[in-house]
């Protein structure tokens, strides 16, 4: 998401009904009509009360009692239709507000679904991610606003001020005076609180960071074994306060427009008031119309009251919904759907890649060729550009210079779901889901009937070994059981084994195995990939042997490439490496 490119605030609004009216068109117009019932009952108030005054001067003037009748019975109707107006609007609110949530939650969490992982890489987008998802629980809260706006509160305004001209055209002024200050000191919060969303959301992100190092369970271990709360809580604290600094300065801002307006709007009502007396006092309007005129502006200006608490309420809403409609709206370029094979030869062709914001490339001018069905080792010192590589070789990363091709198709041009179906992979930092046990290893078709067996036997992972079952959830926190380093690593290796594919890449998965053990784990996978593509990325060199083909990487770049005996051969790094890791596997 790129700075800059704001979306106008009619543009946000549009957007926002079409999601609504999508959401849920029958509770959407529910709440319209409850919003129009409302407008019309109140306008109707303020007729019936001035045929209800004008009749009691009438029976004061001598005329019968039975003139009264009408206007009472009419009170009685509005006093029934109103609690049926707010049942109704009560049941749409209600109703609206988990469809409309629902519906934004699922555009937003599709479209974070179609992002690429360098959007992850990038700062500003992390914000943007923040702002967006706060959106994501206001939306709704600011159309039910904008319903109010304009099917209450305008519609409302709108009748009053026509009754009003009807009576004396000058006292549209009264609304003028009244509503327009009111408006405008709203306006200019909107603008000012999207502003500070804007600016505050790096520091609210580091404000909850600091404060998981204190709290969270995965960061507590570590925060209490190093005596570093008070390290945290001093940069929690820091952090906080120059959020509180940067809050108090808006709303400091706010308050000064808030006073002004405040000010006009009273005078503006005071004005008002007088004019009425005199027009009163030279009988251009009668007692009936002067109470009634009264009445609605006494009217009017309660529900400005209660539309600037309800706007208040829904001003950070507006403005972090109108975030997420600009995430949403973000469209990515046109690519192909097709299928994408991965039972074809990998070529890199001089690529190179750097990451958003880095200063230095980390790949450089890598040209490297992957026959189809064989295995590559990739090796190298830490920081020298592997997890990249095989980030870039499997599209994770589009490079930032040169082409990868499965066979002779350019990846970058394929959607995600070309470029990632036939692909396996499992990472150093693999995700351990507090799931049923089955399903971690699943996890890519949870609703396969094929069994787990096969994948989880070739590594020598036996659920009876771990005292486990298949539905055994692997977290105590969920009433499951916790598992060691190593017997994660064998189910994330036994995840990626299931998934079928094409390409299956190891990154570095079984650092918590012993080196022979690692040795073991890559030949048997090897095996059971059989006729696949496999690249693993391993500093223990013992385990490379096995591989068809070796790259040794440094700085970025390729700088040895062959089979382990050529390699052996040629003396070089990797020969070296090798000689000084030997005695791991010595037993
Ligand atoms: N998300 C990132 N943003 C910026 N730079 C990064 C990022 N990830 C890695 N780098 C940099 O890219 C270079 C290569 O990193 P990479 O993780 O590919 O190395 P590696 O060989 O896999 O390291 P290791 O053996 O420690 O896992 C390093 O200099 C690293 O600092």
């Amino acid at each position: 998401m790129s700075k800059g490119r704001r979306m106008s605030n009619s543009k946000i609004f549009l957007k926002l009904i079409k999601y609504t009216w999508r959401a849920s068109p029958l509770t959407f117009s529910a709440l319209i009509v409850a919003s129009l019932l409302f407008s019309v009952l109140r306008y109707s108030e303020i007729v019936v009360l001035q045929s209800l005054f004008s009749n009691i001067l009438e029976v004061v003037k001598g005329s019968p009692y039975d003139i009264m009748i009408k206007p009472i019975l009419a009170i009685l109707i509005i006093l029934i239709l109103n609690p049926v107006g707010e049942w109704l609007e009560f049941l749409a609110q209600g109703y609206f507000w988990r469809r409309g949530n629902g519906y934004m939650q699922s555009l937003y969490h599709d479209r974070i679904n179609r992002m690429d992982l360098i959007d992850y890489e990038d700062v500003e987008n992390f914000d943007d991610f923040k702002k967006a998802s706060l959106g994501n629980g206001e939306a709704p809260n600011g159309i039910r606003v904008i319903v109010q706006i304009l099917f209450l509160y305008i519609p409302f305004i709108l009748i009053t001020s026509l009754y009003m001209i009807s009576i004396k055209p000058m006292l549209v002024f009264a609304i003028v005076l009244i509503f327009i200050p009111v408006l405008i000191s709203e306006l200019i919060k909107m603008s000012n609180n999207y502003d500070f969303e804007d600016k505050i959301a790096n520091r609210r992100r580091k404000t909850e960071y600091f404060e998981s190092c204190i709290v969270s369970k995965e960061n507590f271990k570590e925060t209490l074994i190093n005596g570093a709360f008070n390290y945290f809580y001093s940069l929690f604290v820091d952090s906080n306060k120059e959020f509180s600094k940067a809050y108090v300065h808006v709303k400091n801002k706010l308050l000064k427009v808030a006073i002004v307006m405040r000010i006009i709007n009273t005078l503006g009502y005071l004005c008002v008031l007088a004019l009425l007396v005199y027009y009163l006092y030279n009988g251009s309007i009668s007692v009936s119309q002067f109470g009634a005129i009264y009445y609605s502006i006494e009217k009017i200006t309660s529900m400005l009251k209660g539309l600037i608490e309800d706007i208040g309420e829904a001003l950070v809403g507006i403005s972090s919904t109108s975030f997420l409609i600009r995430f949403l709206n973000e469209e990515k370029e046109i690519e192909r759907e097709e299928e994408l094979s991965k039972a074809d030869d990998i070529e890199l062709r001089d690529v190179s890649f750097k990451y958003p914001n880095a200063k230095e490339k980390s790949l450089s001018n890598i040209n490297l060729r992957i026959k189809k069905g064989t295995s590559l080792a990739i090796v190298g010192e830490n920081g020298s550009g592997k997890s990249t590589l095989t980030k870039i070789i499997m599209g994770l990363y589009n490079p930032s210079q040169g082409v990868v091709q499965y066979g002779d198709k350019n990846i970058i041009n394929y959607s995600n779901s070309s470029k990632f179906s036939n692909i396996s992979a499992v990472f150093q930092n693999f995700i351990k889901y507090k799931l049923p046990a089955e399903d971690n290893i699943k996890i890519s078709n949870i609703s396969s009937q094929d069994s787990i067996e096969n994948a989880s036997s070739g590594i020598n992972l036996s659920f009876n070994d771990l005292k486990i079952n298949n539905e055994t959830i692997l977290s105590r926190e969920f009433g499951g059981q916790e598992l060691s380093g190593g017997e994660w690593q064998r189910i994330a290796i036994a995840r990626g084994l299931y998934r079928p594919h094409d390409l299956i890449v190891l990154d570095e998965p079984t650092a918590a195995i012993d080196p022979i053990e690692e040795a073991n784990v890559f030949s048997t996978f090897k095996k059971l990939s059989d006729d696949k593509t496999c690249i693993f990325v391993t500093h223990r060199l013992g385990s490379t042997q096995i591989a068809d083909k070796i790259v040794v990487m440094e700085n970025g770049e390729i700088v040895e490439e062959g089979t382990n005996q050529e390699l052996i051969d040629l003396k070089g790094k990797y020969y070296h490496l090798l000689e000084s890791q030997a005695k791991w596997y010595e037993r």
